[in-house]
């Protein structure tokens, strides 16, 4: 498997060198393939040297210089230029197989691969791969060069006595004993990748700002970079230990080597004291036994490098096939919502859960309506959400838009004609205008709209406080202005605001961080927003915590662990008399 997908994955980073620069990849592949002859050439250039010197022939000293000097310049030279070039068509190769990486990760229309941590773990063994990965190809290449080489300079080996085949012979295991030390390594790597995620996690808490300051305050911060510590040195000493073991197999490969070597040079004495032999074979036989050793190492690390390329390729692959299977497409998506968004008996379980978050829920949002959710801390609120923007997928049951499945339609149709604010919403660090205009991608550059979306979510006051405006650099990370959380929440709400005729908007508590007028003033907005564009059908879903914004949707459901308690309008459930009622006026004495 690992020997199929190093083929696999040698013949893509070549093709994806080629693709990069063609006459740079022939170039270097010409240079790699003369090393393979020059090796065996500038060994040849030194027994004719000897041999001419001892024989006296003028012409064949000059031959031999030129042929030695030819061979030591194209091979130091040859060397300098191919190593520069292919480091250059491997910085390519990495950016491409990245750009494939990102691609196909993008094009999952679900999140569920990354709420699995065996899947996560694949996915940070690709992203610690990449380099792996991209030296494939021309490591292989290396190897080609390296074992036609050493196949040439045994030949003239043997052609002198047949035991200094012995020096090839011997260097036969060390490839299968480095291998299985890598391979170890491999294995060892994948064993601690969660050791080292969480590690990463737990001190990122303690230096990123968001986080630091609620750690500081617990004063967790010691015990944290402990136990973070801890888990870099279980999975530190783990690797070492393997490392120490591999080294051993290692090391044992080229002890037979090092035995061949020493036959090999009593065979030279012997052959120069008997005459078997010129002084010119015998500085040929030494010069190539000491350049077959450079020429195995190379061919060793180099196969090695294609065969650690092969693991990482495994994973490559996986995500690939993933995307391939998780990539659907079908009907695109209704521009106008004509009868309702249905949920019939959906349930939904969080892989590795051991409950679902969701249970048997049936509900139907008409076109044109507005829902309010409620509910206690996890309820199963935002879970709703998730399955009706289709990032997560009913785990029973289906969740229809007019009648047709979700799971049929055409998840990039349905992803453009929703849009929202959701509760962890992104704090996107680049211009205000980028960061409102990534709402609706294609309209990024339009001022205009930006500054409409802006309005919408009542921030126009947020651009005439910035230093530049719209053009203002956001956050921290790259030296521009930070917000207050709430003055994030305000523009994560103009990016929700961007689009300007959704089906579906979603708002997962999008007010959580706003002062309660500024909550009342865009509820009233929101609800004269879902009447407007009530004609084309679209639908407000809106979860909230507070009663007094959400007792003005048209339909309200209130979930308790993960099922529907209670559903109607606010009268109806205010004449119910049930926990909704209970609540509600329980709040809304509190405001008074
Ligand atoms: N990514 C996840 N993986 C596993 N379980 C999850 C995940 N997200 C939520 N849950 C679980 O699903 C249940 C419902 O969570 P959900 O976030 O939908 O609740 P919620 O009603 O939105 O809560 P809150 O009001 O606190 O935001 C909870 O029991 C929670 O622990």
């Amino acid at each position: 498997m690992s020997m199929r997908n190093s083929l696999r994955m040698t013949r893509h980073t070549l093709s994806l060198s080629y693709r990069a620069d063609r006459r740079v990849t022939i170039a270097v592949g010409v240079l790699v393939g003369l090393q393979a002859g020059l090796v065996s050439l500038t060994a040849l250039s030194q027994r004719w040297l000897v041999d001419s010197a001892e024989l006296d022939i003028a012409v064949g000293l000059l031959g031999a210089v030129g042929l030695g000097v030819v061979c030591h310049v194209l091979q130091t030279i040859g060397q300098r230029i191919s190593i520069n070039y292919r480091n250059d068509l491997c910085n390519r190769i990495q950016l491409a197989l990245e750009q494939e990486i990102t691609e196909a990760a993008a094009k999952i229309p679900t999140i569920a691969h990354l709420e699995r941590s065996e899947f996560i773990n694949r996915i940070v063994m690709l992203r610690r791969g990449t380099l792996a990965l991209t030296n494939t190809g021309w490591a292989a290449a290396y190897a080609l060069s390296a074992l036609a080489g050493i196949a040439m300079s045994l030949w003239l080996l043997m052609d002198i006595h047949p035991l200094l085949a012995l020096l090839a012979a011997c260097a036969v295991p060390i490839l299968p004993l480095t291998n299985r030390a890598k391979r170890m390594q491999q294995q060892a790597a994948e064993a601690t990748v969660e050791h080292f995620r969480q590690e990463a996690e737990l001190h990122d808490l303690c230096l990123r700002p968001q986080t630091a300051k609620e750690v500081w305050v617990c004063g967790n911060g010691m015990r944290l970079d402990r136990r973070a510590s801890d888990l870099w040195a279980e999975g530190a000493q783990h690797e070492a230990r393997v490392r120490l073991r591999g080294l051993v197999y290692e090391i044992g490969g080229w002890v037979l080597y090092f035995a061949a070597l020493t036959v090999a040079l009593i065979v030279v004495g012997h052959l120069l004291r008997t005459g078997g032999a010129t002084a010119g074979d015998a500085v040929f036989i030494i010069s190539l036994a000491g350049q077959l050793r450079a020429q195995q190492q190379l061919a060793v690390d180099t196969i090695t490098q294609v065969a650690n390329g092969g693991r990482i390729a495994e994973h490559h692959r996986w995500l690939l096939d993933y995307a391939v299977v998780a990539t659907r497409t079908g009907a695109p998506a209704p521009v106008r919502l004509k009868g309702a968004i249905e949920l019939r008996n959906v349930s939904f379980t969080y892989p590795g859960a051991v409950s679902p978050a969701l249970r048997g829920v049936n509900l139907t949002i008409p076109a044109g309506s507005s829902l309010g959710i409620a509910g206690a801390n996890g309820a199963g609120k935002s879970t709703l959400v998730k399955l009706l923007l289709g990032v997560q997928q009913p785990t029973t049951g289906m969740i229809t838009v007019d009648g047709v499945d979700l799971r049929e339609l055409d998840p990039a149709t349905w992803a453009a004609v929703c849009t929202g604010v959701l509760q962890d919403f992104l704090k996107l660090q680049t211009s205000l205008r980028e960061s409102v205009g990534a709402g609706d991608l294609p309209a990024v550059q339009n001022a205009s709209q930006v500054a409409e979306a802006l309005d919408r979510a009542r921030a126009t006051r947020l651009v005439h406080e910035l230093p530049e405006g719209l053009e203002t650099q956001l956050g921290k990370t790259f030296g521009g202005v930070e917000l207050s959380h709430g003055q994030w929440q305000r523009v994560a709400l103009a990016r929700g605001l961007m689009r300007q005729a959704p089906l579906l908007l979603v708002l997962d508590e999008p007010t959580a961080a706003l002062d309660p007028q500024a909550e009342h003033e865009l509820y009233e907005l929101f609800m004269e927003q879902t009447r407007k564009s009530a004609g084309r059908g679209a639908v407000t879903a809106l979860v909230s915590h507070r009663f007094s914004t959400i007792h003005t949707a048209d339909h309200i459901v209130v979930i308790g662990d993960g099922r529907i308690t209670e559903q109607g309008t606010h009268a109806h459930l205010l004449a119910t008399g049930g926990e909704y009622a209970e609540l509600y006026r329980t709040q809304m004495q509190a405001y008074r």
